[in-house]
């Protein structure tokens, strides 16, 4: 059995950086089709490099029990990957560290249990959570069904609309590319009901595992710096004028190409 929060002082380890925008894994199903940093926050970033704190965001990752969950994370995070199976008890979590745009960053990835019994422990952990991780195994299907579930339990505990969600296919090293093409066609339409980006990936091999997980960092960490941002345009607003004024435009409605900064689905 996997312990629960078994290790309170994260590992150190090396800063993975991020200095361009990642590129999503299908353009049937992604959150954002930009190609680089929205300007204010490369702006931002370079102004203020070496001056502000650590930023983090946290990430919750749900699905059915044996869907791969701590794999996907122990090989993005250890770059390990073991073939036995010990079940996740409630929650476990990693923190993993980031340079975007010269800005140090950190992910916490919380791992829940996917097994029913252990799913009032692991709900009290959704709270809070920029990304929402759906996870399912490409090899079996039926777990594709559950992720609507797992993911309505988790915005439940979230405020609407503030989460990225993203719907992951595990274990491609198990299907032929005929079968995952197959399967995927099916993925991708419950991603655009889930205003959810698709990503299929291989825990063993560790296939789209780095890319995927730098796309939710960048994705996360650019939205956290644009609400910084509306909330020091709003503050300066009103020191300006002794009174309260209302911004015209907030930065999410700058248009910048097919930019889209809010944590919506295409
Ligand atoms: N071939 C292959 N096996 C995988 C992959 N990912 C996970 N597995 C195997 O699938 C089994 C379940 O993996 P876990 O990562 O423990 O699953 P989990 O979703 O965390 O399970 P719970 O903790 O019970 O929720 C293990 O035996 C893993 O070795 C993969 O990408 N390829």
């Amino acid at each position: 059995m996997k312990s629960s929060l078994k290790h309170m002082v994260p590992p150190v380890s090396r800063d993975r950086i991020i200095s361009q925008f990642p590129k999503w894994y299908t353009p049937e199903a992604c959150l954002q089709f930009k190609e680089h940093f929205h300007a204010q926050v490369r702006t931002a970033c370079q102004q203020s490099a070496g001056t502000v704190g650590l930023k983090i965001s946290k990430v919750v990752v749900v699905g059915d029990l044996y869907v791969g969950k701590t794999s996907l994370i122990n090989r993005f995070c250890k770059d390990n990957f073991n073939r036995d199976y010990k079940a996740t008890i409630g929650v476990d979590f990693e923190i993993e560290r980031f340079e975007i745009v010269g800005i140090p960053y950190n992910l916490q990835i919380w791992d829940t249990a996917g097994q029913e019994k252990f799913k009032c422990i692991a709900s009290a952990y959704y709270r809070g959570a920029e990304v929402i991780i759906t996870v399912f195994d490409l090899a079996d299907i039926q777990t594709l069904d559950h992720t609507k579930q797992w993911l309505e339990d988790a915005l439940k505990e979230n405020e609407p609309d503030s989460s990225f969600i993203f719907l992951v296919g595990t274990k491609k090293d198990l299907v032929s590319d005929a079968v995952c093409e197959r399967t995927e066609i099916d993925a991708i339409r419950f991603a655009n009901e889930m205003q959810a980006e698709y990503w299929s990936v291989s825990a063993k091999t560790g296939e789209n595992v780095n890319e995927f997980f730098s796309r939710v960092a960048a994705l996360a960490f650019e939205q956290s710096m644009i609400k910084e941002l509306e909330k020091t345009m709003g503050h300066m607003a009103q020191i300006g004028t002794g009174n309260l004024i209302k911004l015209e435009k907030n930065l999410m409605e700058i248009p910048e190409g097919n930019t889209q900064a809010s944590p919506s689905c295409c």
